[in-house]
């Protein structure tokens, strides 16, 4: 049988990636440090993908073990040895931490065989495989380095669905939205898997997944948590956090349709269509969840900050994308290390100094001061 190996047995782990593979004949070796997932993946060798919908119509995923790499180190490498596809979705913040492991199976697997290995992180974040890429080099001499590279293709990804935080501790069945899209850039043929569409150039579809879902998210989480909500079904039903998110996305969208040549009658059902998403009230998706890790959420390149600049170079309105940022900036959830480390250093430091650490954004920068006024204003 045809093997993967996915890093993360979570939510996007095992209600979608992994799903995929075992729905397209792999067997699937998650790769995890919670033994209570990796015990009853190895106990039950099943579990079901129950979809957000009034039938909720179940599919049930077979052919799945699971592996501790704090544990397992050998075993780990044993089975990046004979998979065909090594994947990920464990944050982008976890990939340094998971590349040593990878580089070693890597390494002895270009010593066992030539067969081609297709290695694709599926994070929130742009050009995620070519970090962990970066990451796992570092752990690998020039010699190994030419050796593992013959026989390996990194490959970039975008993917959407929304998989809530679970409420059903002590099972493996996992909650998901209908909707999936996983787009993986290359020109090579490669095996084929269920639901994965292949594409030449992953630029504009990972920025119009990632500023228009994310960034749609990301501003009714902040505000929602602003104002009280607890579900982001729940925040979209308040008017005034509706129209602050059509109008952000209609930034977003200019922005797109600008750099892409997009039609702008095709993006405007594409918002459409993801708003009707994050309607979904059978997801019961909470805004700690969406907003959570706001430093990363407010990184440079990611989805607030990159688009709200992006469209200023291009001379188009941010005005509604600054108010989100500050928006995040107040997102003072207790339970959030980003979070708490966030608020710890506004609170020492200035909103200022945080948009600049945090952002890379100037206290002159035209963004900045327009953030920074909106902070204020919500504020109060
Ligand atoms: N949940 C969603 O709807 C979506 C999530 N994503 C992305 O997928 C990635 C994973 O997100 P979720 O599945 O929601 O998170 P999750 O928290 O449900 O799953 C992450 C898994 O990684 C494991 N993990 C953490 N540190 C580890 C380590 N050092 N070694 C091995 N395993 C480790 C955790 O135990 C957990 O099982 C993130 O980058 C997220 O942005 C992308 C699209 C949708
Ligand atoms: O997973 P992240 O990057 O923390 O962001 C939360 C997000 O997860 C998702 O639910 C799934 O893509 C996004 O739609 C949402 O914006």
């Amino acid at each position: 049988m045809k093997q993967a190996v996915h890093f993360g047995a979570g939510n996007i782990g095992r209600g979608f990636i992994g799903a995929l593979f075992s729905q397209s004949g792999y067997h699937v070796t998650f790769v995890d440090i919670a033994d209570q997932i990796i015990n009853q993946l190895n106990e039950e060798k099943q579990y079901n993908v129950k979809l957000a919908t009034d039938q909720q119509e179940t599919v049930m995923i077979t052919n799945v073990s699971g592996l501790n790499n704090l544990k397992q180190e050998n075993e780990v490498v044993e089975a990046i040895k004979e998979a065909t596809f090594l994947t990920t979705a464990i944050g982008p913040n976890i990939l340094p931490r998971i590349a040593p492991l990878i580089a070693k199976g890597l390494m002895a697997r270009a010593e066992a065989s030539s067969d081609k290995l297709y290695v694709i992180a599926c994070e929130n974040q742009i050009s995620a495989t070519d970090l962990l890429k970066g990451y796992i080099l570092e752990h690998l001499d020039e010699g190994a380095k030419e050796k593992v590279l013959a026989n390996v293709a990194f490959l970039n990804s975008a993917v959407d669905r929304i998989v809530p935080i679970q409420n059903n501790q002590g099972s493996l069945d996992v909650l998901v939205e209908p909707y999936h899209e996983w787009v993986v850039e290359t020109t090579e043929e490669i095996p084929h898997i269920e639901g994965m569409k292949i594409v030449p150039e992953l630029a504009p579809f990972i920025e119009r997944k990632l500023f228009t879902v994310n960034t749609g998210h990301a501003v009714i989480a902040y505000f929602g948590y602003l104002a009280n909500k607890e579900t982001i079904d729940q925040t979209l039903a308040d008017e005034e956090i509706y129209n602050q998110v059509k109008a952000t996305l209609g930034e977003t969208g200019a922005y797109l349709i600008n750099q892409y040549n997009l039609d702008p009658v095709e993006h405007q059902k594409y918002i459409d269509k993801i708003i009707s998403r994050f309607q979904n009230a059978h997801l019961n998706d909470g805004v700690t969840r969406v907003g959570r890790s706001p430093i990363r959420k407010l990184g440079p390149e990611d989805r607030l900050v990159r688009p709200a600049l992006q469209a200023q170079k291009a001379g188009l309105s941010y005005t509604n994308l600054a108010k989100a940022i500050a928006a995040a900036l107040l997102f003072d959830y207790k339970e959030d290390e980003d979070a708490v480390k966030l608020q710890a250093m506004i609170q020492e430091h200035g909103v200022a100094y945080a948009l600049q650490e945090v952002s890379g954004l100037d206290e002159s920068s035209e963004l900045a001061k327009e953030i920074i006024g909106h902070y204020e204003s919500l504020k109060k």
